[in-house]
């Protein structure tokens, strides 16, 4: 630049920038974490907390976040019924269980595999809230339609990815209008067509796709 005045001027400029404070807020502050409020939401967070450090492997838990995501849902819609397909260790079903004690509401929980049924029932035990969980061991496919007439306000599956359907179409007619069916895995990779269709193409649903950079959750909305 030989320009001594326009070199002046752009110097300037860049030192001004530099000097501004960064638009919007402290990055850091995006990464909340949950706070527990309660003496019970301190013990369910603790046996969430050792479960997500210490016992993943082999039980394809949900995500902190997906888990957080489940928990927002069921509360804010002061859920009193919650099926899950898919219990695995407890996990995901510990994070509806926190909503849980504040609505007064009940979880639903399918297994087929005995051993992470086992830890389930261990781990409700734990945080204390077995008497708000009934937990179903077998084949969620047949089980599912024995399941009584309280209506549900949240379904999620978290099983046999080709299965969804399937629990779409036994379980719906139970779904509270205003209710939710929550599908995990629903990544373009993991997903199941079928379900993706009925759940996108259905005038009696509203469904968003979120945390799709991870493993992928649906919300779909039985509509009033
Ligand atoms: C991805 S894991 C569930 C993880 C759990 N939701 C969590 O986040 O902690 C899937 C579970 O579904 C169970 N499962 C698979 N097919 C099933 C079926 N037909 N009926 C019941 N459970 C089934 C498996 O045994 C496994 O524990």
């Amino acid at each position: 630049m030989k320009n001594p005045l326009l070199l002046f001027f752009v110097v300037s400029l860049i030192a001004v920038q530099a000097q501004r404070p960064p638009r919007g807020a402290d990055p850091s502050l995006f990464q909340s974490a949950t706070l527990p409020q309660t003496e019970v939401e301190q013990r369910i967070m603790k046996v969430l907390d050792d479960l997500d450090r210490n016992h993943r492997r082999g039980n394809m838990n949900v995500p902190v976040e997906d888990g957080r995501l489940l928990r927002l849902l069921a509360e804010s819609m002061n859920a009193q019924h919650v099926v899950e397909i898919g219990t695995s260790n407890g996990y995901s079903g510990l994070w509806f269980l926190m909503a849980l004690q504040k609505t007064g509401g009940h979880l639903t929980t399918y297994d087929i595999d005995r051993g992470r049924a086992d830890q389930a029932l261990a781990n409700f035990k734990r945080a204390g809230v077995e008497k708000d969980v009934t937990l179903v061991f077998g084949d969620a496919h047949e089980k599912v339609l024995e399941l009584g007439d309280t209506p549900i306000d949240i379904v999620f599956l978290d099983a046999d990815k080709d299965g969804y359907i399937d629990y779409l179409k036994k379980l719906m007619p139970k779904i509270r209008p205003g209710g939710l069916v929550v599908a995990h895995n629903m990544n373009t990779r993991q997903a199941h067509p079928p379900f993706v269709e009925a759940i996108t193409t259905d005038p009696k649903l509203e469904t968003l796709f979120v945390h799709m950079d991870a493993a992928g959750v649906s919300i779909s909305m039985k509509k009033r």
